[in-house]
């Protein structure tokens, strides 16, 4: 039996000798039309730590490595991909699907946002509605041949976020802290919620890390020091970036350029999912 064991067997996805119950599958079909390599999904414990710009950056890396790349904007109450990447349009179908939006290099993003009528209106949605819509991402939207697709998946470790879990076929998953959340605490829970669903943590991104002073040079811990490397050794964890709080990169999202980002904050991580898509595992 797992350590994290909650005893309800109906939720975990691990083969054990104490099962009591059948594994029930909730995994849900990709549309017959599309084919997916590699699906990350990037959690954090609560919202606005930089889920959805680290999701951001990593499709943005990953597509300029000339891998064909795709957004399932899975945080259906706050969606701000579609914004990051500037785009105005909509989605649009046909009686097969709906349609990706692209960004214009080339990344396929689905979003809530990019069906609404208008985008600033509000998801005032229940549980279960807004885990279907996700689900309707994975099994409506016509995909077509993606090599990476991340998720930008609903803050927190709930409900939603669970849902998702079971019925996507994911990867591996990218967990997003801040330094002055109770880091320890939400590490642990996403590690059980992952060692539920057997799904394989790639590493950990602490954000708005530090703030280099422009005028000195020297680095400031604003949120306080970082003890991001303890806990990820006590999970047996990889720190995979340590992003600095930077003005550009909020501006770049609030104007819809986040596809000039410049920096090699993710150089590592480009290469772990290069290379698990090369056929190497993701560990
Ligand atoms: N390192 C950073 N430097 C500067 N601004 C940042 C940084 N990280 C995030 N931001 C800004 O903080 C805001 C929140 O970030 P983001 O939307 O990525 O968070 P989130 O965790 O996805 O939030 P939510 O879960 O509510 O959607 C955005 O305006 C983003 O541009």
């Amino acid at each position: 039996m797992s350590e994290s064991c909650n005893q309800n067997c109906s939720s975990c996805s691990e083969d054990c000798e104490e099962r009591k119950e059948q594994k029930i599958d909730f995994s849900e079909k990709l549309n017959q039309m599309s084919s997916v390599k590699k699906v990350i999904g990037v959690i954090s414990g609560k919202g606005g730590v930089g889920k959805s710009l680290v999701t951001s950056i990593l499709a943005v890396i990953m597509n300029r490595m000339g891998y064909h790349t795709a957004i399932l904007d899975a945080d259906v109450t706050g969606p701000s991909i579609p914004k990051a990447f500037g785009i105005k349009g909509k989605a649009e179908g046909n009686e097969f699907g709906l349609f990706p939006v692209k960004s214009k290099t080339g990344i396929d993003i689905m979003s809530v946002n990019l069906l609404l009528e208008n985008d600033t209106d509000p998801v005032v949605w229940r549980g279960p509605i807004i885990a279907g819509t996700v689900k309707q991402f994975w099994t409506d939207v016509i995909w077509g041949d993606v090599d990476f697709m991340f998720i930008d998946m609903p803050p927190g470790t709930g409900d939603v976020p669970l849902t998702v879990f079971q019925s996507i076929a994911v990867d591996g998953i990218i967990v997003v802290t801040s330094p002055q959340e109770l880091v320890s605490m939400i590490v642990s829970k996403a590690v059980k919620m992952a060692e539920m669903m057997n799904i394989p943590i790639i590493g950990l991104v602490e954000n708005m890390s530090y703030f280099t002073c422009p005028d000195n040079g020297k680095d400031y811990h604003i949120f306080g020091d970082s003890h991001i490397e303890e806990i990820a050794e006590k999970h047996r964890l990889k720190v995979l970036a340590k992003l600095p709080i930077d003005p550009k990169i909020s501006a770049a999202c609030d104007k819809g350029m986040i596809e000039l980002f410049d920096e090699n904050w993710f150089d590592s991580v480009a290469k772990i999912l290069s290379e698990g898509i090369e056929g190497k595992e993701i560990e």
